[in-house]
């Protein structure tokens, strides 16, 4: 079968030159439904920008994208996030203020605006509250349900914001480096999170900690000067010499 083919997201040629410097260079991408796919690659090798290029936050300088056959190229990121592409974090602003319980409650409001749907009804509330808590459960956030979102710890914070992503209910979730800035255990609870929410969905991630990758990935693009230099499960790439000699010298592991 062709490989873009059976992709949800797939760019071609995609290329961004910032005032003549070619940061991404002709990346051919192709994202299978189902897996969680990671951009890796040392400092400065395009993988925000690719990241960005595919939320749309970046206009491409020549390439196209494609996402479920329909070419988002020209469409922008909003209309993108409607469509299912949705970046973690791109609408699901936390409000400090709010209670964790709010907090879903708005996300989950904010997706019945997108749809046709109205919440007037009791029931309707009943079910907006049901489906709050069931989500709070599911980033096991159920013990901090009454709190202020201000008074979570980061790695928490990080987790409501994906439940917020979640009420949305994307089939493509795009994360830039969800570790950041994140301690050991963090770091294990979120990677037990993404892998428990990629199941149905597809997750790209852009990420810095290889033991998280290694972990949790499926399928690895390494990216180093705004080109492809490797691709395949993290075993084959990290084995790779050129991958090896692309990451020496540089802060990465
Ligand atoms: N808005 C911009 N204007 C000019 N140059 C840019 C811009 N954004 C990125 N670049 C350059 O493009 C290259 C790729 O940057 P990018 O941030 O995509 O790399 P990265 O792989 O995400 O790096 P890091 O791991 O350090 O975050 C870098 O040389 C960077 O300086």
């Amino acid at each position: 079968m062709n490989a873009a083919a059976d992709a949800i997201l797939s760019a071609k040629g995609l290329t961004k030159e910032f005032f003549g410097f070619k940061a991404v260079n002709k990346v051919d991408l192709d994202i299978h439904e189902g897996t969680i796919h990671a951009l890796i690659g040392p400092n400065g090798a395009g993988k925000t920008t690719v990241f960005n290029l595919l939320t749309k936050f970046l206009t491409p300088t020549a390439g196209t994208i494609v996402f479920q056959g329909r070419d988002i190229t020209g469409v922008r990121p909003a209309d993108v996030a409607r469509m299912g592409l949705v970046r973690s974090f791109q609408i699901s602003a936390v409000f400090p203020h709010l209670t964790v319980l709010d907090n879903v409650r708005v996300a989950l409001q904010r997706k019945a605006h997108l749809g046709t749907q109205f919440w007037r009804s009791n029931r309707m509330l009943d079910r907006l509250n049901d489906e709050a808590h069931q989500l709070i459960e599911a980033v096991g956030l159920t013990a901090f349900a009454g709190h202020d979102a201000a008074e979570l710890p980061y790695g928490r914070k990080r987790a409501l914001e994906i439940a917020t992503t979640l009420a949305l209910d994307p089939p493509v979730l795009l994360f830039d480096e969800p570790m950041a800035g994140m301690g050991v255990e963090d770091i294990g609870r979120i990677s037990d999170l993404i892998r428990r929410i990629a199941k149905g969905r597809t997750v790209v991630m852009v990420e810095h900690n290889l033991n998280v990758v290694a972990d949790l990935c499926d399928q690895v693009t390494v990216l180093a000067r705004g080109e492809i230099l490797a691709e395949g499960d993290y075993a084959s790439v990290s084995s790779d010499a050129r991958v090896r000699e692309a990451y020496m010298g540089s802060e990465d592991e």
